[in-house]
C-alpha cells in the first residue's frame, strides 16, 4: 500500500510519558477530523491543532517507508523507538508497516485521536480525544486529553482502560492560563499527570 508522509524527523518525545525519550518521528499527512485548511479550521470537529499536516511525499510500500526511519537511526545504536502520529496516522498505519518498523528492531508509537481502529502490533498507543468525537480506542498506554476543552471534561475518560492520564495545555493564545488550568486540575485530581509541549519549550521539532 502506498503512504502519505508529511515528514520524517528524529527528535525527543516531547509529551506524554515518554517524554525525553530519542525517537524518529514519522509524520502522515491528513486527517479526519480537519482538512488542515485555515479557512476550514473554525467549522472542523478538530479546531485547535497546532500541525502542519498538508501534502507531503508518497512512499510506494512498507519496506520503502521503513527503510527511510530506520535510515535515521544513530548507526550501532539501540532503543530504536519510532512516534508515528500526523495528522490522523490511523488513516495509514496497517499491520504490514508496524511489521516493516518491527524488523528493522524499532518499537512503535502511535499519536491517535482515537476515533479509528488501530492496526495490530502497535507498542505504545497514546490516544488524545477530541470533544464531540466518539472513541473507537477506549484501551491503552496513555490517554492524553488537551486541556481544556468545552464538551470534554476529564471525568468523562477517568474509567477508560488506560495506563496512564495526562492533561496537556492548549497551545494557542491561552497557553498561559491554560497551563495554570491544568496544574490546578492535576493537583486537586492526583490521577491526572501534566503533560508540557518540553519540545516547543527548547526549541526543537
Ligand atoms: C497533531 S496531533 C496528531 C495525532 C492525532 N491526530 C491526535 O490528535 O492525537 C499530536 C498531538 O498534539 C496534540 N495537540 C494538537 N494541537 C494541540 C494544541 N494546540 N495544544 C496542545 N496539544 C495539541 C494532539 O492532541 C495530539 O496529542
Ligand atoms: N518533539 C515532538 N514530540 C511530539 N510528540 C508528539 C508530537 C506530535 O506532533 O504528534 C510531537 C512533535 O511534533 N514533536
Ligand atoms: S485530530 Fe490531531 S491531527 Fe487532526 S486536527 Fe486534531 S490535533 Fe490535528
Ligand atoms: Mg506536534
Amino acid at each position: 500500500m502506498p503512504y502519505t508522509v508529511k515528514e520524517i524527523f528524529p527528535s525527543l518525545q516531547g509529551e506524554g510519558i515518554q517524554a525525553g525519550r530519542a525517537a524518529i518521528f514519522l509524520r502522515f499527512a491528513a486527517c479526519n477530523l480537519w482538512n488542515g485548511r485555515e479557512e476550514d479550521r473554525a467549522k472542523a470537529a478538530c479546531g485547535f491543532c497546532d500541525t502542519d499536516f498538508v501534502g507531503g511525499e508518497k512512499f510506494p510500500d512498507a519496506e520503502t517507508l521503513a527503510e527511510r526511519v530506520a535510515g535515521l537511526w544513530p548507526v550501532g545504536q539501540g532503543n530504536r523507538y519510532v512516534v508515528v502520529t500526523g495528522g490522523e496516522p490511523a488513516l495509514q498505519l496497517d499491520a504490514v508497516l508496524v511489521a516493516a518498523l518491527h524488523d528493522r528492531g524499532f518499537q512503535v508509537a502511535i499519536e491517535t485521536n482515537g476515533t479509528l481502529a488501530l492496526a495490530s502490533g502497535i507498542d505504545w498507543v497514546c490516544v488524545s480525544p477530541k470533544a464531540g468525537c466518539d472513541l473507537v480506542v477506549t484501551s491503552g498506554d496513555e490517554l492524553k486529553l488537551v486541556y481544556p476543552q468545552a464538551g470534554a471534561p476529564p471525568e468523562a475518560f477517568e474509567r477508560l482502560g488506560f495506563t496512564h492520564f495526562l492533561l496537556q495545555p492548549m497551545d494557542g493564545p491561552d497557553r498561559e492560563a491554560n497551563t495554570r488550568e491544568a496544574l490546578r486540575h492535576c493537583l486537586t485530581h492526583p490521577r491526572w499527570r501534566l503533560s508540557l509541549q518540553t519540545h516547543k519549550i527548547i526549541g526543537i521539532p
